[in-house]
């Protein structure tokens, strides 16, 4: 199962490090992402837009491929073909599946966008093809629901309200296409769900300076994670935010710029407290207290103990950093089977600054737990708890 090539996380000895996930061990749920989650997602794109022949073909080839055949470069035509084999150029002529899990995730997806001409001049150029997914999301009974509760929240004490504010953008990271692509569970979340709790650490880690928030998916999610954002700015609790999102369509459902754009519009022409909410989010944006950011990074198969030196001063300054969802956690511990009683610190040493997870558990990979609650969820149900998205996290370090 380990990746003897990848590199150790910083100041630990390539022998000593925990290996790195890959696919290969059929029926895993690596394996299930690359042998089911990537074909069905194939299919559900072809079937969204009118692509023409040539579109049909690559989509065809990218599945022979990333199901039976090797990996193969990019085309010469692509700009980014040097940036992908110097991440990976040891992976090309291999089975997507013997190669690193998040290495190979973040290729198809770059494949995918390649194969419907997302990057080459012409007409689809720019087209996400995900977008109708993420769109209807927002156009949901649901949505609406999670919108008006708000009025209820408003006449509550802050503090209240930042702590329910809190829990609504660390759950609404089930609100994840690729995940619903699997057979997830939809139980209703509680406490008792939480395998760890350091919401109180997180919460004394805002002391007014500036919050980065790296967001993970559109639509359900980046929705409750901007009103936490304008609670925050609102309050007083930080003076400015950076919210960075995906320079492109990513593993179906991260947003980007566009998806952000169309949360804001959707809090700004909602009634009640969602409204005045888009409404401030909306002028924070305009005197520069709200930034977007789409970093190159957040769309490379990198984990964070590679973070690029303007995004490593960024966080450094930061007084907290936030990420948000299961990927991004992946990439903060290097995809690394740790044991999952590895102290969180331990696991994110090399982030250089203060850095919380806030993730629903949808991947094999998990540090941080007290030996009793691992013990008590492996009696309850197995291995299960650490894919089937109903257990989440709030975990802060280094
Ligand atoms: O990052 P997110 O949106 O919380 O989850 C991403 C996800 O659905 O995709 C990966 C597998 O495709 C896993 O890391 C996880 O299950």
């Amino acid at each position: 199962m380990p990746a003897p090539a990848e590199p150790a996380p910083s100041g630990q000895p390539a022998e000593s490090a925990p290996p790195v996930v890959v696919s290969n061990v059929v029926g895993s749920f690596p394996w299930s992402v690359l042998a089911e989650r990537h074909p069905a997602l194939i299919r559900q794109v072809r079937g969204a837009f009118p692509y023409g022949p040539g579109q049909h073909r690559a989509l065809d080839t990218l599945l022979a491929d990333c199901t039976e055949g090797v990996v193969e470069p990019l085309g010469p035509e692509a700009a980014d073909r040097d940036q992908w084999l110097e991440w990976g150029r040891d992976r090309i002529g291999r089975s997507w599946f013997d190669v690193p899990f998040l290495w190979s995730e973040s290729y198809f997806y770059r494949r995918l966008l390649e194969a419907v001409g997302y990057f080459a001049p012409g007409p689809w150029q720019g087209i996400d093809p995900f977008r109708p997914f993420k769109l209807a999301e927002l156009d949901t009974a649901e949505a609406d629901e999670e919108l008006a509760a708000l009025d209820e929240l408003a006449p509550r004490p802050a503090e209240e309200q930042e702590v329910a504010l809190l829990h609504g953008s660390l759950w609404g990271n089930r609100a994840d296409l690729g995940f619903r692509l699997g057979a997830a569970s939809q139980d209703t979340p509680t406490a008792s769900r939480l395998v760890a709790d350091d919401g109180d650490a997180l919460r004394s880690l805002l002391r007014g300076g500036t919050l980065c928030l790296v967001a993970d998916n559109a639509g359900r999610e980046l929705i409750p994670d901007l009103l936490l954002v304008d609670h925050l700015l609102h309050h007083g609790r930080i003076t400015r935010a950076v919210l960075h999102v995906k320079p492109y369509p990513y593993y179906v459902s991260d947003a980007t710029t566009a998806d952000t754009v169309d949360a804001l519009r959707r809090l700004v022409d909602a009634k009640g407290a969602a409204g005045e909410a888009g409404r401030r989010l909306w002028a924070a944006a305009a005197d520069g207290r709200l930034t977007v950011r789409a970093h190159p990074f957040f769309c490379a198969p990198l984990p964070y103990a590679d973070l690029p030196d303007d995004l490593r001063r960024e966080f450094a300054a930061a007084d907290l950093t936030v990420l948000k969802g299961d990927l991004n956690y992946r990439r903060l511990i290097g995809d690394r089977l740790y044991p999952a009683t590895t102290p969180f610190a331990v696991a994110t040493d090399h982030f250089p600054g203060a850095v919380a997870a806030l993730r629903t558990l949808k991947s094999d990979v998990v540090v941080g737990l007290d030996a009793g609650t691992e013990a008590a969820l492996v009696a309850a149900e197995e291995q299960r708890w650490r894919t089937g998205g109903t257990h989440a996290l709030i975990q802060v370090g280094p």
